[in-house]
């Protein structure tokens, strides 16, 4: 697994803009939010005059001396209501707003998700190439996870923080201007000091999910490379190895905790030393006869209610902008540039003969060092071809420009005398079908695994086709038969998995073929029941076979040879043969006197 990356973002404008566009699909939920918010700092920025209200009504009451438990109940009442009405309201729009962030974010995550999984079926093979399964894995997940959560709470702390400080310094403006600009200076110290802290510590926290990656991504190896470790007697190594990683990952985590859960009581300290110093002034302002002892209360519950949310906002902009980072890197796989598409695509004929063209073929992986150039092939319709060569020859390269999965640099492929190109290539694609060495098959039944390519296959057509493909008696004999699941108890031999794909391709019924030979070695009996269902398989359709069994080659009708990323002989088995060529060479070397031989 990459390295994730959790810095700040590369263009904090635009991200925060295209975020809000998000945002604003919701816009009637967005709106509610904000109103909300706008309702809630108000009644908590005039709750406290309702409280110094009552205070000074009592004051004034005790200050007379006859007074009746009567009229302290009418001295209260009013203020009290008011109170309590103010706090079912902060109440209220606390809970609407919560619910419809969440609400907001959920949906926001739901369509981001939706967009990634189809993106992933538009994205072209190099994307692939490109990026580790490892970190497209952290960026659809972990940092996915992250927007949600940043969204879900940050954000709304955000808003109602500067909402709360905006009407909270109105009205300590209001009351004292002079205390309020002496506390706004204290609070700024503390706004400068957090967001000082909270980088470090984002810092550490990026350090700690960088680690813990490393440890994921080791453990992910070590269960999927246990039989290797094993053989190669590593187990000491790779534990000093996961040992030392878990450690550094103990460190980092430590860290980011310690500063974590130092920052706020630190944070606490500086503001109340502004809420001391308030109080102070405050004491002197009663005894100078410019405030009441009950407006001065209320201003000391707003140096509290605004010095938090300071604090908080200068916390939260950088989560939010850690968010934002994540969030471009969910807009870098949304924005790869997808598949080339013609605007107005062939549609692919019912009937296709499988008759294919090479021409004039240049491709490169990249765009200055060409592979392949100047190739040329034709195969008839039913024809088997073999594509021999030693390893890194090009011959997957071949298979994969036939499977349109990277553009051409040059030349063009025909199909029936159709460029391909001019046909979409997910419909084209219907058209072939795929065996290869890794056999995929999924958690899910024998019967569902077999049926995959075609949805319509009724129950009797997936068991024709085990027939075919020399699988039906192993079946049988697996405990639950057709409905025997794959991936739990039951561990299929490879020469059994082998089968069971090309039972697929069978019933897929594709037009052209496409086979990756199995170069692992199967016992002789799978061997030919193996061989037996490809020819059963290969037959009356077009075939491309990357071959490693002498038996296959000489039955082609056209053998490619490749060698460095070309085709340098071309021509039926004999014909190679009877002239001095790489293939008379490769064929000498290998297979003379054996029938068994591997090649490429
Ligand atoms: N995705 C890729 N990006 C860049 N280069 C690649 C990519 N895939 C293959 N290559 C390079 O292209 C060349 C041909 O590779 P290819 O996989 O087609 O050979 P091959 O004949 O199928 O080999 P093998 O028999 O070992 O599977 C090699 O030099 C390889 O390193």
């Amino acid at each position: 697994m990459s390295k994730p990356q959790y810095d700040a973002p590369k263009n904090l404008k635009k991200t925060s803009r295209r975020l809000l566009k998000l945002l604003m699909q919701q816009k009637s939920r967005f709106s509610l939010i904000i109103i909300s918010a706008f309702l809630f700092s108000i009644t908590m920025a005039i709750a406290p005059l309702f409280l110094g209200w009552g205070l000074d009504n009592v004051i004034a009451l005790i200050s007379q001396k006859n007074w009746q438990i009567n009229d302290l109940i009418q001295a209260l009442k009013l203020p009290l209501i008011f109170l309590v009405m103010s706090w079912l309201f902060i109440s209220g729009f606390s809970l609407l707003q919560e619910f419809t962030m969440a609400s907001v974010s959920e949906t926001l995550t739901l369509a981001l998700r939706k967009e990634i999984t189809a993106k992933f079926n538009r994205l072209p093979i190099r994307f692939f190439d490109q990026y580790q399964t490892g970190d497209v894995l952290s960026r659809t997940i972990l940092d996915l996870d992250k927007v949600s959560e940043v969204l879900q709470v940050g954000l709304m702390q955000l808003i109602v923080a500067i909402l709360s400080i905006i009407s909270g310094i109105i009205v300590m403006l209001y009351l004292s201007p002079l205390l309020t600009l002496a506390i706004i200076g204290i609070l700024l110290v503390s706004v400068f000091a957090t967001k000082y802290l909270s980088q470090k510590n984002l810092i550490y926290f990026t350090d700690n999910q960088v680690t813990l990656g490393n440890v994921t991504s080791r453990a992910e190896e070590l269960y999927s490379a246990n039989l290797l470790i094993k053989s190669y007697n590593q187990k000491e190594t790779v534990t000093t190895e996961m040992e030392a990683l878990s450690e550094a990952q103990f460190k980092a985590f430590r860290k980011a905790q310690f500063l974590s859960y130092a920052i706020n009581p630190f944070i606490r300290f500086i503001n109340q030393i502004g809420f001391v110093l308030s109080a102070v002034f405050g004491g002197f302002m009663i005894l100078n006869g410019q405030l009441s002892i009950g407006l001065i209360q209320a201003y000391l519950q707003y140096v509290n209610q605004i010095s938090e949310p300071i604090t908080q906002a200068s916390y939260i902009t950088n989560t939010l902008q850690s968010a934002l980072a994540s969030l471009e890197r969910i807009f870098e796989i949304l924005d790869y540039p997808e598949e080339i598409e013609i605007d107005s695509p062939q549609v692919v004929p019912e009937k296709i003969d499988g008759h294919v063209v090479f021409e004039n073929l240049s491709f490169g992986y990249t765009p200055k060092k060409l592979l392949m150039e100047n190739i040329n092939i034709t195969v008839k319709p039913q024809q088997k071809v073999a594509i021999v060569g030693p390893t890194g020859a090009g011959k997957t390269t071949l298979i994969n420009l036939l499977m349109r999965f990277y553009p051409l640099n040059q030349g063009t492929i025909y199909l029936d005398g159709q460029d391909m190109t001019s046909y979409q290539a997910a419909d084209i694609r219907k058209r072939f079908g795929m065996v290869l060495q890794d056999t995929w098959l999924f958690e899910g039944t024998i019967a569902e695994n077999i049926g995959y390519g075609n949805p319509q296959a009724t129950p009797k057509d997936i068991i024709q086709a085990a027939r075919a493909a020399q699988c039906d008696h192993f079946i049988r004999t697996l405990p639950d038969g057709y409905d025997t699941k794959i991936g739990g108890e039951t561990d299929l031999s490879q020469g059994q998995q082998q089968l069971l794909t090309i039972a697929r391709a069978i019933l897929a019924n594709p037009t052209i073929l496409i086979l990756d030979e199995a170069t692992s070695s199967v016992d002789t009996r799978t061997e030919l029941m193996i061989q037996q269902a490809m020819n059963e398989l290969t037959k009356n359709r077009t075939s491309f076979v990357i071959a490693h069994r002498l038996s296959t080659i000489k039955n082609a009708d056209l053998i490619l040879v490749m060698k460095d990323g070309t085709i340098i002989e071309q021509g039926s088995h004999d014909e190679l043969l009877a002239q001095p060529s790489f293939y008379a060479n490769l064929y000498q070397s290998q297979f003379q006197g054996s029938d068994t031989g591997v090649l490429g």
